[in-house]
């Protein structure tokens, strides 16, 4: 099966790493398509980077739905534009902030989250409590690290992140961590081993589950608020559904 993986930002390097981390866990068959769109913000950090990366990202899952993908993954943390691309695609469409969460909740009783910068504190919170899990979620916690920082070669943002995770099982009571950032994909395994907690990466989450919707058969719901858009002029658009 093909699922595509969808960096909602514009940042060529962070879909290479984004796509690594999704095919490492894929299973044997399943060949993962790794995508950003060409407009957009070069990273999501807060509601208008969120606002502004929705049009590219659709233009990408209509894309995917052509192509007869098997399922769709928004590789943002803040879940970007996840109903509006569910309202495209026939595929299941699963986001790696709902897919961690709801993994963390599979582990443990309380996880907390950690994030990039505080603004996307409101951003992460509001999914949480949107999808009945906010209960489960003792706290988000920002590392203070802009997004594109974790591209970088030698910061110290592992560190940070690290440091973070570490006041999360010390104050928070936190069982589990759930890192907040698609570009965190690749510090999953060394920070659980570090911490000797789970450390959920939602990449990883997200084409775990996409990957079972499919092989159960189970498409996205289309007779609510899923369904497709009724035809109408999109004057300008970016992107407009066919
Ligand atoms: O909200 C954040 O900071 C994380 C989010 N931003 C981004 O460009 N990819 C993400 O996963």
């Amino acid at each position: 099966m093909d699922i595509l993986v969808v960096n909602p930002n514009t940042t060529a390097g962070m879909t290479a790493k984004i796509g690594a981390a999704a095919a490492a866990v894929a299973a044997p068959g399943t060949r993962i398509i790794a995508v950003n769109p060409e407009t957009g913000p070069a990273s999501i950090e807060g509601w208008v980077d969120g606002a502004l990366a929705v049009p590219g990202l659709l233009q990408e899952i209509a894309r995917g739905e052509a192509r007869g993908v098997a399922g769709h993954v928004i590789a943002c943390f803040d879940d970007t534009g996840l109903d509006a691309a569910r309202s495209l695609a026939a595929a299941p469409v699963v986001g790696i902030g709902e897919a961690g969460f709801h993994v963390a909740s599979l582990l443990a009783g309380r996880f907390s989250v950690v994030t990039t910068l505080a603004r996307s504190i409101p951003v992460i919170e509001a999914n949480l409590l949107r999808y009945g899990l906010a209960g489960r979620c003792a706290r988000v916690r920002a590392s203070e690290i802009p997004v594109l920082e974790l591209e970088r070669p030698g910061s110290d943002a592992e560190a940070r992140i690290s440091a973070e995770i570490a006041a999360a099982l010390a104050e928070d009571r936190a069982e589990a961590i759930v890192l907040g950032c698609a570009g965190m994909a690749d510090l999953a395994a060394r920070l659980s081993a570090r911490h000797g907690v789970p450390v959920i990466d939602g990449v990883a989450a997200a084409v775990t589950l996409v990957e079972g919707l499919a092989r159960l058969g189970l498409r996205t719901a289309k007779t609510g608020g899923y369904a497709a858009p009724r035809p109408k002029p999109y004057a300008g658009a970016v992107f407009a559904p066919t």
